[in-house]
C-alpha cells in the first residue's frame, strides 16, 4: 500500500488531513509520502518518512487514537455545510485559503499525530511523542530536502469559479500589467531568437562561400561570436540615466529634452531623449511615444533614421539613446541663412525624399515632418528623427481643438474684404518686420507644447482621414521655405496659419518679388495639393516616392548615390562633443530632472500601476549598439 499521501478533499473541496483507515483513497494521488512534508512545520514528525512498510492493521498507542480522533473531528467539522466554492482573491491555487490556515494551527497538530501513527513501532520511529518542536524542527530540516508542492487538479465536475468583479481596481490594474510583461518577454525573445538565426545563417553562407579565404572567414566568425557574446552581456546589464555623463541640454521638445550625453564606462557619446511620463500619459501621447520607439527599433541600420541604441524608463521618464548627430538640425540651418539656392534645395530635398520613403517603406507615416526633425550627420547629410507623431498630443494639432476654433470663428472673420482671413499676414520680402517677428518666435514655438502647424497637411486637420501622402504635403511647405525664406502659410498667430493652412486654394500665395525656377514651383504646387491629386499618390504608400523623383526639378540626382557625395554644408567640429551647431544658448541648461522624480515618487499605488501599464515593452536594446568593431 501506498500511503505517500496525507490529504484528500471532501466534498466541499477542503482539504482536510487524513489517515488510509479513516478515510477513503483520494482520487488524487501524489507520488512519495515527501507530498506533504514541511520542514518548518514544528509539529511535524520525522517517522513520517518511512510510510511505504506501514502495516496495514495495527494496534494504536492511547495517544494516537486520541489524535485520530480528534483527527475524525476535524473532518467532520469541514464537512459540515459549507458555501458553494469560491475561489477567494489572494488565494490563486484554489484552496480558499484553507490550506494555509490549517497548515497554521489544528493542520499541523493533526498532521503531526497522523505521521507518529504511520510511523508504526517505535522502533521504526526516531521521534515519538514528547520531543520540542524545535529538536523536532532541527530533525527535520538535515533530513528532508524541501520539495515543491505539485498542483491539485481541480475536483471532478467541478468549475473554477473566479469573481472579478469582486477584486479591487488596482489588482486589476497590476494584473493586466503582469499579463503585458509576460508577452512582451516572450514576444522580445521569439524576436531576438529570430534575429540571432538570422545572423547566424548569414555567417554560414560566408562559410561556405569557397572564394573566401579561410582565413577571413575564420575572423568573421570570430567577431559574429564576440558580438553575439558582448549583446548578452549588454542584455544583463540595466540602462539608467546615472549611466550617463550630461555634457549640454542640446534640444527641447513638447514632452522633454535631448541631452549630449556621454556614457560614464566607456565614453561613448550618444543623443538622450528623455520625455516625462505624465505629460505623455495626461496628453494622451501613449500610442505616439511607443510608434517613435518602434520605428526607431524597427529601422535597425537604416541610414535615413537616426539610430536607436537603446530605450529604457524610470519611474518619471522614458528614455531614447540615439546616436548622436553633431550637424544640428535644418530649421537651426534656416534660421542662419534664410535662404537656399536651388542646388541647396535639391540636395536637401532629394534627401529628405530619400528618409520619407524609408519611412513609408517600413509601413509607418511620419506626421510630422518639419525642419527640426530633419537632422544633420557629420558629414551634413540628413537623418529623420522624431517619430513620435507627436503632433497629436499638442493643441495646435489637434482636430477637434480646430473644428472648434473654425465653428466659433466669427463671421466678421470671414466677410471681411470678401475673402477668407485677409486679417492673416500674407508675407512679402517687403514686409521684413512681420517676417523677423515669426524668425524669432519660431525656435520658442518649436520648444513649447503648442508646436508649429506650418509643415502639417489640412486633411491631417479637417477630419475627413489623411494616409502617407500628409508627408509630401510637408516635403512640399519645407521646399518652399528653402526658397522664399518662410513657409508658405506662415502668420505671427498659429490660428491664422491653421486658417491659412484649411483654405490653402487662395493662401498659397508665392511673392512677386521673388523669382523660382519653372520646376521648383511646378514641384511645390504638385506638393502642396488636394490628396487626390497630390505628387507621390501614385504607386501608394511602397512606391509614391518614384513620381516624385521623376519629377523634372530633380533631374541629374544620383539617387542611390546621394549620401556618398559631398554635402554643401559639412560641419566643421572640433571634437566629438562639439555643439556649435546647437543653439545652447537659447536652451535652459538647468536640470529639472528632480521635480519630476519627486512627483513620481509621490504618486498613489494605484495611480502608478494605471501609468505603468501603457510603458510596458518601451525598453530596448538594439544588437549593435554596443558590437565590437
Ligand atoms: N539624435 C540627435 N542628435 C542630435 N540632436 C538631436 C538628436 N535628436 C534630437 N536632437 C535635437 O533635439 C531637438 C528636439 O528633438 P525632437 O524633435 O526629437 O524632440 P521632441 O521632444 O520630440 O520635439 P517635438 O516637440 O518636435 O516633438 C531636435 O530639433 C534636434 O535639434
Amino acid at each position: 500500500m501506498n500511503y505517500g499521501y496525507d490529504r484528500n478533499y471532501n466534498a466541499n473541496n477542503r482539504a482536510y488531513p487524513t489517515t488510509p483507515s479513516a478515510f477513503p483513497q483520494p482520487i488524487y494521488q501524489t507520488q512519495g509520502a515527501q507530498e506533504y512534508v514541511d520542514p518548518s512545520n514544528p509539529a511535524y514528525a520525522p517517522g513520517y518518512f518511512m510510510p511505504n512498510n506501514y502495516p496495514a492493521q495495527q494496534v494504536q498507542p492511547q495517544y494516537v487514537q486520541q489524535q485520530q480522533q480528534q483527527q475524525y473531528a476535524q473532518q467532520q467539522a469541514l464537512q459540515s455545510p459549507q458555501p458553494a466554492y469560491q475561489a477567494r482573491p489572494g488565494y490563486p491555487d484554489g484552496t480558499n485559503g484553507l490550506i494555509q490556515q490549517f497548515s497554521n494551527q489544528d493542520l499541523n497538530a493533526n498532521r503531526a499525530g497522523f505521521f507518529n501513527n504511520r510511523a508504526g513501532s517505535p522502533a521504526q520511529r526516531p521521534r515519538t511523542a514528547g520531543g520540542s518542536p524545535a529538536q523536532t524542527q532541527a530533525q527535520a530540516s538535515h533530513l528532508i530536502p524541501p520539495v515543491p508542492r505539485s498542483p491539485r487538479p481541480p475536483p471532478e465536475n467541478e468549475e473554477l469559479q473566479r469573481f472579478p468583479d469582486r477584486y479591487s481596481e488596482n489588482v486589476h490594474k497590476r494584473g493586466k500589467a503582469a499579463k503585458e510583461l509576460v508577452t512582451v518577454f516572450f514576444h522580445e525573445n521569439i524576436e531576438r531568437a529570430r534575429d540571432r538565426n538570422m545572423r547566424s545563417a548569414e555567417l554560414d553562407k560566408t562559410i561556405r562561400e569557397p572564394n573566401i579565404p579561410i582565413e577571413k572567414k575564420r575572423q568573421d566568425a570570430d567577431l559574429i561570436s564576440k558580438r553575439e557574446s558582448d549583446f548578452l552581456r549588454f542584455l544583463r546589464t540595466k540602462e539608467t540615466p546615472a549611466n550617463f555623463q550630461t555634457i549640454k541640454i542640446i534640444g527641447k521638445g513638447a514632452f522633454g529634452e535631448v541631452k549630449l550625453v556621454q556614457r560614464k564606462t566607456d565614453g561613448k557619446i550618444y543623443a538622450l531623449k528623455s520625455l516625462i511620463k505624465t505629460e505623455m500619459f495626461k496628453k494622451d501621447q501613449l500610442a505616439h511615444v511607443r510608434a517613435e520607439r518602434d520605428i526607431l527599433a524597427d529601422s535597425k541600420d537604416n541610414p535615413w533614421l537616426v539610430k536607436l541604441h537603446a530605450s529604457f524608463q524610470d519611474a518619471a521618464y522614458l528614455y531614447l539613446l540615439m546616436e548622436f548627430l553633431p550637424g544640428g538640425d535644418l530649421m537651426t540651418m534656416l534660421i542662419k541663412y534664410e535662404i537656399f539656392s536651388e542646388d541647396i534645395t535639391r540636395f536637401y530635398m532629394a534627401e529628405v525624399v530619400m528618409a520619407i520613403e524609408a519611412v513609408h517603406k517600413l509601413g509607418f507615416l511620419h506626421r510630422d515632418i518639419k525642419p527640426d526633425n530633419i537632422l544633420l550627420d557629420r558629414g551634413g547629410h540628413v537623418k529623420l528623427t522624431d517619430f513620435g507623431l507627436s503632433t497629436g498630443g499638442k493643441k495646435t494639432h489637434d482636430n477637434a481643438y480646430y473644428q472648434n476654433l473654425l465653428k466659433n470663428s466669427t463671421s466678421k472673420d470671414r466677410n471681411r474684404n470678401s475673402g477668407y482671413f485677409n486679417d492673416a499676414i500674407n508675407l512679402t520680402v517687403s514686409n521684413r518686420g512681420q517676417i523677423n517677428t515669426w524668425r524669432k518666435s519660431r525656435r520658442a514655438m518649436a520648444y513649447s507644447t503648442v508646436g508649429t502647424p506650418d509643415y502639417i497637411a489640412p486633411e491631417i486637420f479637417n477630419g475627413q482621414g489623411y494616409t502617407y501622402l500628409c508627408d509630401w504635403w510637408s516635403v512640399g511647405a519645407i521646399m518652399f521655405e528653402c526658397l522664399v525664406g518662410w513657409p508658405p502659410f506662415c502668420a505671427e498667430d498659429t490660428n491664422d496659419t491653421y486658417r491659412k493652412i484649411v483654405n490653402w486654394r487662395e493662401c498659397l500665395y508665392f511673392p512677386d518679388e521673388l523669382v523660382l525656377g519653372r520646376d521648383s514651383e511646378a514641384l511645390i504646387r504638385s506638393f502642396l495639393c488636394d490628396p487626390d491629386h497630390r505628387i507621390g499618390s501614385e504607386g501608394g504608400q511602397h512606391g509614391g516616392a518614384t513620381q516624385i523623383k521623376n519629377h523634372p526639378f530633380f533631374r541629374g540626382v544620383v539617387w542611390d548615390q546621394l549620401r556618398g557625395i559631398r554635402a554643401p554644408f559639412e560641419p566643421r567640429l572640433s571634437s566629438n562633443i562639439d555643439v556649435s551647431y546647437f543653439p545652447i544658448d537659447e536652451i535652459p541648461q538647468e536640470d529639472t530632472s528632480a521635480i519630476h522624480r519627486a512627483q513620481a515618487r509621490a504618486m498613489p499605488d494605484s495611480q502608478e500601476a494605471e501609468m505603468s501599464l501603457p510603458f510596458i515593452g518601451y525598453t530596448y536594446k538594439a544588437f549593435n549598439a554596443f558590437q565590437t568593431t
